[in-house]
């Protein structure tokens, strides 16, 4: 049987302080954080960076700081030299992306191998468009349109899935990419203080559970000055649903090792990626 993780890898979740109105400033911060977790931990391989780390997170900021996905926009080009200057695999987080063809907006995954290059894109597919009573309210739809594809993507040690935030509520994304061979689902996110308490850590877990792989969730670290209060607690979760590790609310960052034999023994004493019945599941419209 091949491995769907290759080898061993370290992944680096950077809780960044991020969404301050200086875009330039965001970058530079997500730049000094990504340069110390390969500092800390050389044999780090894979980053992983927030939502929307690099502008406000609020829906009459979005167009205002979205930039064309190529490589000399300001980002791209930032994200791809760090990249490949420290030869890791980066999951960009997200920024606000204009699509110059249609004049919309997407809240957009940016990844990067080793060589700086773009493997791939995620345009978060499911807005976050929402309303608890005495809670929060938030419509992403007033600014953004969402994607209309799962993403799936070959890097160096195996295939990744990659979701944004209100992504990980709809359990196919992760089912698709699962289904493909990924290792890990990786969700750059921003769940806030009041969803967050009551299902982002539920949430990983389930989707490791229902695909036996990692999920990695990674948040910007709380500000309470701001007007979206992120939650914090960025975390990976392994294929037997186990938290490995967990940030607290500031600005930090956190290390896991992946392993494909946690993938492999698992599967092997709960076989239910071999189990499944499609023939049951198939009529579903
Ligand atoms: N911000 C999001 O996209 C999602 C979120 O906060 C939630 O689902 O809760």
């Amino acid at each position: 049987m091949s491995k769907i993780l290759s080898q061993k890898i370290k992944v680096a979740l950077i809780q960044l302080a991020c969404g301050k109105p200086d875009k330039s400033a965001n970058l530079q911060r997500a730049g000094t954080l990504i340069e110390k977790a390969v500092k800390d931990e050389p044999d780090t391989k894979l980053v992983v960076l927030p939502e929307c780390f690099n502008a406000p997170y609020a829906t009459d900021k979005f167009r205002p700081y979205a930039e064309v996905i190529e490589p000399e926009s300001i980002s791209v080009k930032y994200l791809s030299n760090i990249a490949s200057k420290h030869k890791i695999i980066l999951v960009g987080g997200s920024i606000p992306e204009l699509d110059p063809k249609t004049d919309k907006v997407y809240n957009t995954s940016v990844v990067f191998n080793e060589k700086g290059e773009i493997i791939g894109k995620h345009r978060k597919a499911h807005l976050f468009d929402i309303d608890i009573p005495n809670g929060i309210t938030f419509k992403e739809s007033l600014s953004l349109t969402g994607g209309d594809e799962a993403t799936t993507l070959d890097t160096t040690y195996g295939k990744i899935g990659v979701g944004i935030c209100y992504d990980m509520r709809f359990p196919e994304l992760a089912m698709i990419s699962a289904r493909k061979g990924a290792f890990a689902m990786i969700y750059p996110a921003a769940f806030n203080t009041v969803t967050g308490p009551m299902h982002w850590k539920l949430l990983a877990r389930a989707r490791s559970i229902d695909n036996q792989i990692y999920t990695i969730l990674v948040s910007p670290a709380r500000n309470m000055n701001s007007d979206y209060h992120a939650y914090g607690h960025s975390m990976v979760v392994n294929p037997r649903g186990d938290v490995i590790v967990e940030a607290g609310e500031g600005e930090e960052i956190v290390y896991a090792d992946l392993e494909p034999e946690a993938i492999e023994q698992f599967r092997m004493g709960i076989p239910i990626t071999t189990q499944r019945r499609f023939d049951i599941y198939k009529n579903v419209a």
